[in-house]
Order: structure tokens, then C-alpha cells, then sequence
């Protein structure tokens, strides 16, 4: 696999060559894997997967930078599609951001998206979240510009900030957060279309549209959210949640019926779990080398 340019130009070309852009989140390296063959352009590793997935915890920042990269460097030596990374809120102040920008670059990572919440954060859909000033949130920016090793990464301003303070102070925020760098938009938990055309209208670099499910967000066609402005489209949990209802089943299934015969339909085969993986060429490649 040649990867002649950086993950972040990576990126910045599969925005280039999709409008908008789907992005998907992939909670491990084989989803990463699958995500790829199947045909799309742009992968997601979600900071509330991060903590429901790989440790068990709920999404209220209590992952460290360590955990997400350990995340990251699974995925991104498992795929060649480019990686967009939750980084919460960055992991402390300027010196932390710029660590955590700097790390990401060298995990691989093509893009991230830093928040304007508090550190004791939650999830962009639930209530009662706190927002720090948009100082505050400038001065996160600018950390994480400052830091950048490569040009091409892609550094993401999310703002929290439609729930509590409306439209047009989200969009003043975005607006601040653009004059100190920012490349993109997470426009976090609006809810009408109109939004995003407004996010768009008013400021000159891509929008996202975070369309996770059970959440304030309808779940919008990519077409109509093109139509409304929206560059990217993120489905952050998408495949996680039906990945665990699955898993449920399967455990259910087993406990009650003392058998896995009602679920095997439901399962992936080891042929196509092999497939995936090209698991045939490596076994060809010992058979080759160390043929009796
Ligand atoms: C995008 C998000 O930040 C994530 O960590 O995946 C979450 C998604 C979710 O909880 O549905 C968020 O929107 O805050
Ligand atoms: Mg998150």
C-alpha cells in the first residue's frame, strides 16, 4: 500500500471529491478495514467510542490522550482511508494541545476536531453541557495551528455552543475560531437544515454535520444536507450501535437457548471475516516460505 501523500492531504482530497463527504466512524481496525472495502472515502474514530468500546466508561472525558492514540495507531495501520479524531477538548491547556496535536500527526491521524466545552465534558446531544468563553476556545485554536508538523492535517473547530447561546452566537464563535486557524466546522446538536445553510453562508470553510442517531439531529439524507451546505457528514456511532445490538442478541440467544443455531443467520462467516483480512494470501505466504 503506497501512501504517497500525508494522511491530512488525504483527507483534504476525499473533501475535494465528495460533496459532502461521508464520514464514518469505525470503533476498531477490522471495521476500518471493512469500511474501506466497502467504499468509503473518510473514517471517524469517535471519542465516545473511545470510552464506551475500548474501556467501558461513559462519554464525560474520561479518556486521556494515551487511550485515543492507542485507538488511532490500530486503525490507521489497518487502513489507508484518512482518520478524523475526536480529541475532546485537547487534554488540558496550549502545551497539552499542541502535544496532542503533534501525537496525532505522528499516530497518523488526517484530521481531528477540538471542542468549546469545559473539561468535565459530555456528549453534544444531552443536556446541561458547559461551554468555556470563546477566548478560551480561540486560544485552543491557536494551540493546536501553532503545533501542526504538517499543513495538510486538518484541524476541526467544534462548537458546542447552539444549545445554550443560539445560532447566530455559534456561528460568531465559528467565525473567531476560523481568524485563528480553524479549517473546518463541527456545527455540534443543530437541528434544522436552515442551520447548516446559515453556518455556510456565513463563514468560508467546510461545515460538518454530525448526523448521530438518538440525538437532537434528524437523521437528514447526505443529498438535502449537501443541498443545505453541509461538506462532511458524520455518522459517528452508526455501526458501534448496531454492532452492540447484535452483540445482544447473540449473548441472549446463547443463554436462553443453550445453542447459537437462532443467530448464526445474523453472523458474519469466517469466509467473509477472512476475506477482510486477506487471511488466504498470508497463509499462502507460509505455506511458500516453509513448505515441508
Ligand atoms: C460525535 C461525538 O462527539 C462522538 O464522540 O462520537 C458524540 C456522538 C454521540 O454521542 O452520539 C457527540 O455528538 O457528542
Ligand atoms: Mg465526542
Amino acid at each position: 500500500m503506497s501512501r504517497p501523500e500525508s494522511a491530512g492531504a488525504r483527507f483534504r482530497q476525499a473533501l475535494k471529491d465528495n460533496q459532502p463527504l461521508q464520514v464514518v466512524g469505525t470503533i476498531n481496525a477490522y471495521t476500518a478495514i471493512m469500511a474501506e472495502r466497502i467504499g468509503h472515502q473518510a473514517i471517524y474514530l469517535s471519542g465516545a467510542g473511545v470510552a464506551n468500546a475500548s474501556y467501558g466508561l461513559p462519554d464525560l472525558g474520561m479518556t486521556s490522550l494515551e487511550n485515543v492514540l492507542e485507538d488511532v495507531r490500530r486503525i490507521t495501520a489497518a487502513s489507508s482511508l484518512p482518520l478524523l479524531v475526536d480529541i475532546d477538548t485537547g487534554w488540558g491547556g496550549a502545551f497539552n494541545i499542541a502535544r496532542t496535536v503533534k501525537e496525532m500527526i505522528r499516530a497518523g491521524a488526517a484530521a481531528v476536531h477540538i471542542e468549546d466545552q469545559v473539561a468535565q465534558k459530555r456528549c453534544g446531544h444531552r443536556p446541561n453541557k458547559e461551554i468555556v468563553s470563546k477566548e478560551e476556545m480561540v486560544d485552543r485554536i491557536k494551540a493546536a495551528v501553532d503545533a501542526r508538523t504538517d499543513d495538510d492535517f486538518f484541524i476541526m473547530a467544534r462548537t458546542d455552543s447552539f444549545a445554550q447561546e443560539g445560532l447566530e452566537a455559534a456561528i460568531d464563535r465559528a467565525q473567531a475560531c476560523i481568524e485563528a486557524g480553524a479549517d473546518g466546522i463541527f456545527a455540534e446538536a443543530v437541528t434544522e437544515l436552515e442551520h447548516y445553510r446559515a453556518f455556510k453562508d456565513a463563514l468560508n470553510v467546510p461545515i460538518l454535520a454530525n448526523i448521530t442517531e438518538f440525538g437532537k439531529t434528524k437523521l437528514y439524507n447526505k443529498q438535502e444536507l449537501g443541498e443545505s451546505g453541509a461538506d462532511m457528514v458524520l455518522y459517528p456511532l452508526s455501526a458501534f450501535r448496531a454492532m452492540n445490538k447484535a452483540a445482544e442478541n447473540v449473548y441472549s440467544s446463547i443463554l436462553a437457548n443453550g445453542d447459537q443455531q437462532a443467530v448464526v443467520d445474523t453472523m458474519q462467516t469466517r469466509a467473509e471475516l477472512y476475506d477482510y483480512l486477506n487471511y488466504h494470501e498470508f497463509e499462502d505466504k507460509l505455506d511458500a516460505l516453509f513448505k515441508k
